[in-house]
């Protein structure tokens, strides 16, 4: 490394580490704070396990809507308002407030990582992974939620709940910084005869709309009022029954206690959490609760048909000048004032500045996406990045410190409909050991040849005039591990994926929903868990499959819908018997509806 790559990296090193300490001086805060303040009744009308995006929407709803009682359930810490930096996203990961869970080692993919074990960065903080994401927010293709809740739903219905979210529930923005590269990309696009989008889930290119408010990441979160709703640092171990009613929750920490629940108990722990909780339970596949002596209360497919969006393309594009935020930029009091004052600047940048979604069967449905981000992980001269995703050392020595003096880009490209699917099983029945997670990464041969289609896709991206306009050209150094095949053929592609496997942590599928007498399913149209009473899950793990974008929007319309036909319709009834009996106080403080 050179003097000056050297300097860079101490540089980055002493911020990076003075954030850290930031960080867990925030948590350690919070965490005394909760101990000592927090007050719970022991009954509530429904207790939320998770604040994440479905948990905040769901909670922030009924104490908007309805007079029920209720309580939402955190593992992780609250944060600070300097976590909602966009561009500090990154920094969580693999800190106090990243639930730091990894795959197991895997058989086809991230051999690149440290054991082949690929991270799996998922939220552990008031407002989940939402406030660790990269804000970017895709509808997806409507005729998959039709799917998920067998014909229950009309497309016009969904339509109607993803306009009344956009009106009432989201905040969204164009992204407020972009770089050189943004509009370069659209370009090559329409050269390539793409078409550029004004809805995200057609053939083409679009830039990236952000779930951001004036600058600042936003999370469904932030609609609900903390301190009165949610509790933080709270372990939730188990739940309760009564015979075949779910009756409540046992909390490991801070202290093992229960919580009970008249109403329902609402599981959005997240994709491996919720599949964890219901395993630990007694809710799952009796050999494996056989194995860990857990009571089998319910044997049902908890923990299967775990699927992720997977791809690769990292520093795989470079220029010899740089085309977006330098980390210098970042500390840069000038941006600072704008991000701070003006809700603009560097520090707002999601990273992913534009999306594009491609079929390489050439149908009208995309099977790719594309993320193009102005940065590659060679930026911070392996003072985080690196670390956050394993890489190894020899891989990092040969093939990423190689292009220090170059600028890189990284152009994702991921699979939408992976057929690959995997497991998440429990290890022990004690709720602080993480659960064994194997996604099965690129088991189907057929999402490999999908992933590399999509790499040659970029190849030719690059090779329009607009992006060379800009100096962009592909990083030809052969990748470590894979030396031996002609670059860019098939087997080099195949071999490239399967060494730089990335996920973008859309884990999904775990407590998969479904019709009652399927044997895939954990629950049903209604997100009921099959066979317990007032046991519900709503979050990513009910999705059956992959939409064709990121997650995070659909997650928000299930848990949008659970509301609107669970709870919504069950207290506008309760209301309606209740009115029949009015009292004159009752119409004063608006609880019946003037008639
Ligand atoms: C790094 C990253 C980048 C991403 N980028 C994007 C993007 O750009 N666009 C997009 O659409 N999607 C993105 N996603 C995906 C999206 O943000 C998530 O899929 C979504 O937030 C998941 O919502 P959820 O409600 O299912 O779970 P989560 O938001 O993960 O919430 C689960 C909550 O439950 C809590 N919990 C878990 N177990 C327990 C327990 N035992 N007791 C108490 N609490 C518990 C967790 O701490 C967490 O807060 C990204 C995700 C990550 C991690």
């Amino acid at each position: 490394m050179s003097p000056i790559h050297l300097l860079q990296l101490l540089i980055f090193s002493v911020c990076i580490y003075s954030f850290s300490v930031f960080t867990y001086l925030v948590f350690y805060y919070d965490l005394i704070s909760s101990v000592l303040f927090n007050e719970v009744q022991s009954e509530y009308d429904f207790i939320i396990v998770g604040s994440g995006t479905a948990g905040s929407l769901i909670a922030h709803r009924i104490a908007k809507e309805t007079n029920y009682t209720f309580i939402v359930l955190e593992a992780g810490g609250r944060g600070h308002p300097f976590h909602d930096i966009p561009a500090f996203g990154p920094l969580l990961h693999q800190s106090i407030f990243d639930w730091n869970y990894e795959t197991v080692p895997q058989e086809n993919a991230c051999f690149a990582m440290e054991k082949a074990k690929c991270k799996l960065t998922q939220g552990k903080i008031f407002g989940g992974s939402s406030k660790l994401n990269n804000m970017v927010h895709v509808q997806g293709n409507i005729s998959h939620y039709v799917e998920w809740f067998h014909g229950k739903y009309t497309k016009n219905y969904i339509e109607e709940q993803f306009n009344y979210m956009k009106s009432n529930i989201f905040h969204l923005s164009n992204i407020q910084y972009e770089s050189n590269l943004s509009d370069a990309v659209l370009k090559a696009a329409e050269e390539l005869n793409f078409n550029l989008l004004d809805k995200d889930f057609e053939i083409g290119f679009i830039k990236s709309l952000v779930t951001q408010n004036n600058g600042k990441r936003w999370t469904t979160s932030y609609n609900l009022e903390t301190s009165k709703y949610v509790l933080t640092n709270v372990l939730v171990e188990k739940l309760l029954f009564n015979d075949s009613t779910c009756v409540g929750v046992q909390i490991h920490s801070p202290k093992k206690i229960k919580l009970f629940a008249k109403k329902g108990v609402i599981v959005s722990a997240g994709t491996f959490n919720s599949a964890k909780i219901l395993q630990l339970s007694g809710i799952g596949p009796k050999t494996l609760l056989d194995s860990l002596d857990i009571t089998v209360r319910k044997e049902l497919p908890v923990g299967n048909n775990l699927q992720d969006h997977i791809g690769t393309g990292l520093d795989l594009v470079l220029f010899n000048n740089a085309q977006s935020v330098q980390m210098f930029d970042i500390m840069n009091p000038w941006n600072v004032f704008q991000y701070f004052f003006k809700g603009r600047g560097p520090l707002t940048t999601p990273g992913c500045e534009v999306v594009g979604f491609i079929s390489t069967k050439n149908e009208t449905t995309p099977d790719l996406q594309f993320m193009v981000l102005p940065v590659g992980i060679s930026a911070d001269r392996g003072s985080y990045l690196r670390k956050a995703l394993r890489i190894k050392d020899s891989v990092w020595k040969k093939y990423f410190s190689q292009i220090f003096d170059k600028h890189s880009a990284t152009f994702l490209t991921l699979l939408l409909h992976p057929k690959s699917k995997g497991e998440v099983r429990i290890q022990s029945s004690d709720p602080t050991v993480p659960p064994l997670i194997d996604p099965k990464y690129l088991s189907h041969k057929d999402d490999i040849r999908t992933i590399a289609n999509g790499v040659l896709m970029t190849r030719k991206l690059i090779e329009t005039e607009s992006l060379k306009a800009i100096g962009a050209h592909i990083n030809n150094l052969p990748f470590p591990g894979c030396e031996n095949f002609e670059i860019f053929s098939h087997l080099y592609l195949e071999c490239y994926i399967k060494h730089l496997t990335l996920t973008s942590y859309h884990p999904v599928g775990t407590c998969t929903m479904g019709l009652p007498d399927s044997n895939k399913s954990v629950v049903d149209t209604s997100f009921r868990v099959l066979g317990i009473d007032n046991l519900y899950v709503v979050d990513g793990s009910v999705l059956p499959t992959l939409p064709s974008g990121n997650i995070n929007a659909a997650i928000a319309m299930m848990a949008n819908i659970f509301f609107e036909n669970n709870i919504k319709q069950r207290y506008s009834m309760n209301i309606k018997i209740s009115c029949d009996k009015i009292t004159f106080k009752e119409l004063v403080q608006k609880v019946c509806p003037v008639r």
